[in-house]
């Protein structure tokens, strides 16, 4: 049976509040106010990054919220440790988004080991960003709650299409009993419909809705505006 916090999510809208190193907006209060905005336009959930974030948007957003920690740099960098993780979970995420790929972790520890412990930890629920369907199969069975398309284009097993995922989100929501939530490279409506189409869950869009640099950078390039001046 599916728990209360993902059918709150079943059929809506993620929101992913993120700002990258060195950014403008990286700070938990600006991240938190575009949370509250994401609310107000119909979110159903928040997905965010950084245990200072995660506890900002705790306090004042009362959606689930997904939370990782990205860190290091190696392959495997969301919430890549057990450590990282019951992090995460006592910061106050609901879900703990973590690397569910089939990559060696930083910390030696399977996926399975680490979905185990951390439940033993902290009893949060456990979602696995995967980069394909075999990553998917395998993090269904290693215990993952619920898996997610955000790595599929991220690494070498998949390519990064224009869009999202689609082949890979239709065949894991055609296989798995869990819920697979669509995500990554989600730029417009009509693309979050079609992967609500493709058997998605749930839906999360991150750059399309929170981050203006990248979203400027499309309509500069669109009036030929990104070039040299
Ligand atoms: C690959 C990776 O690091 N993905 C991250 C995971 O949290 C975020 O940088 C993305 O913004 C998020 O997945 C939402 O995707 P998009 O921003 O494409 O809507």
């Amino acid at each position: 049976m599916t728990s209360t916090v993902l059918e709150a999510l079943r059929g809506g809208l993620v929101v992913s509040c993120q700002a990258y190193p060195g950014e403008p907006m990286r700070h938990p209060e600006t991240l938190t106010q575009i949370a509250e905005a994401a609310v107000r336009g119909g979110a159903v959930g928040i997905r965010a990054q950084g245990l200072d974030d995660i506890r900002s948007i705790h306090a004042r957003v009362a959606l689930p919220q997904i939370g990782l920690w990205k860190d290091g740099d190696g392959e495997v960098f969301i919430t890549p440790t057990l450590v990282h993780a019951v992090a995460v979970a006592r910061a106050g995420a609901e879900v703990v988004a973590l690397d569910g790929t089939r990559r060696t972790r930083p910390d030696g520890l399977s996926l399975a080991e680490t979905i185990r412990r951390l439940r033993e930890e902290t009893g949060v629920l456990v979602m696995a960003d995967v980069g394909s369907l075999d990553d998917a199969l395998a993090a269904e069975d290693a215990g993952a709650d619920c898996v997610s398309t955000t790595l599929c284009g991220y690494t070498a097993e998949r390519p990064k299409t224009d869009g999202p995922d689609l082949e890979v989100l239709a065949a894991a929501a055609g296989r798995l009993t869990i819920p697979v939530f669509a995500e990554g490279r989600i730029h417009t409506p009509p693309q979050a419909t079609a992967c609500r189409d493709a058997g998605a869950f749930a839906v999360v869009v991150g750059t399309a809705i929170t981050h203006p640099t990248t979203i400027t950078g499309w309509f500069a390039a669109a009036v030929g505006a990104d070039g040299e001046r």
